[in-house]
């Protein structure tokens, strides 16, 4: 029998942490990167090969499809995994974020935020209990608490508002969300810089007992060292037994820092754009297929991958591609990108189970 939700943690190395998350429609090998799929598509790719790559669940915005095609007709169409051929778990983000990056004429209150839709104009208003309905409709698994997040640099004051804004308005998406199996509720934590803030905010979460905490208000231009700082700070108020999922982080360099820090879970849309712009990940590096120096280089991007994308292709064939704006060009490098991507993630989990095992190997022989 499936399991409703859960989450177990199979071996430690310092803060970081192997776990797996247990749903009806799958399991989550964390440390786990979750490729994004904004409109219900993961841009470029078939969700077949999203699959293919190693992912075990995808993201998806309730902000986006509110908008077009909508979440009731998403609902009347058997929810967004029949419409978007992905079977497995689905985590949407709650909207606010996306409100006040994307939208025009925003109004936030204690009530909700009201705004008009970027791309016809029309008028919406998201209070946490419409965006919980809304996640429902789209019969997602993982669903996020509407919250604030504060851009950076904020004054103390500021940040402090909106932190207290988005704990009320998690005690509001926890009641909406109510009793259901099978799926969870997350919350976020928010506190900007501020160490205090980050503190009262994780406890004041914790006590609400949800079922998993993702960690808001970072990768909003502050620098590296500032967002791990507030991961120093974060991660050891939350309850060690739930995951923790730092929102839309990273570069590799972010992931294996946050990792290192008690980090379970993962999203950001840098593999899948950079793909869309000409951008290569590869074990050696960030290769820009735009440029010239590509044109007669027979090599593939990474011989020895087991992805078709990095394997097969020249970089000269990909250059063509992308100077000619070929679809296949983006096509071929989002492919590459989430393949390395999930690469480093299956990396990861094995080096925490490997110094787990070490580590436990040396308990043995001592
Ligand atoms: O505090 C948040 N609450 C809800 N959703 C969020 C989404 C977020 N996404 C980011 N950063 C995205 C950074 N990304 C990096 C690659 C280029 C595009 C922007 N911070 C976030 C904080 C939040």
């Amino acid at each position: 029998m499936a399991e409703n939700f859960s989450f177990k943690l199979t071996a430690t190395d310092g803060r970081a942490r192997r776990g797996l998350v247990s749903m009806p429609r799958g399991e989550i090998r964390t440390p786990a990167f979750m490729p994004v799929g904004t409109g219900g598509t993961v841009k470029a790719m078939y969700m077949d090969q999203v699959r293919g790559v190693g992912a075990d669940i995808i993201l998806g915005n309730t902000y986006h499809l509110m908008l077009r095609p909508g979440a009731e007709r998403v609902a009347r169409l058997g929810g967004l995994h029949d419409f978007a051929r992905w079977p497995y778990p689905i985590l949407t983000d709650s909207g606010g974020f996306q409100v006040m990056s994307l939208s025009k004429l925003r109004k936030l209150t204690e009530q909700g935020v009201t705004f008009r839709s970027h791309i016809d104009g029309a008028p919406y208003e998201m209070s946490p209990e419409r965006s919980i309905e809304i996640q429902g409709l789209l019969d997602s698994d993982i669903q996020m608490q509407l919250d604030e997040c504060t851009a950076l640099p904020a004054k103390p004051n500021e940040i402090e508002r909106a932190m207290e804004l988005s704990l009320r308005w998690a005690e509001r998406c926890k009641t909406a969300f109510g009793d259901q199996p099978g799926k969870a509720m997350f919350g976020i934590v928010q506190g900007g810089d501020s160490a205090a803030l980050r503190v009262r905010s994780a406890q004041a979460l914790k006590a609400m007992d949800l079922k998993g905490y993702a960690v808001g208000g970072l990768a909003v231009g502050e620098p590296q060292s500032v967002m791990l700082e507030m991961l120093d700070i974060t991660c050891p108020e939350l309850p060690a037994d739930k995951p923790r999922y730092l929102m839309g982080v990273g570069t590799p360099d972010d992931i294996l820092k946050s990792v290192a820090r008690g980090i379970d879970m993962f999203d950001c849309v840098m593999p899948t754009r950079a793909g869309r712009h000409g951008l290569a990940y590869t074990r050696r590096g960030k290769v820009n297929l735009r440029n010239a120096r590509h044109a007669d280089d027979p090599r593939p991007l990474d011989e020895e991958s087991d992805c078709p994308a990095a394997r097969d292709y020249s970089r000269a064939y990909l250059h063509h591609l992308v100077r000619s704006q070929e679809g296949l060009g983006a096509m071929l490098l989002t492919w590459n990108n989430l393949s390395y991507y999930q690469k480093l993630m299956q990396d990861i989990r094995a080096a925490i189970e490997a110094q787990a095992f070490e580590a436990r190997a040396a308990e043995i022989t001592e």
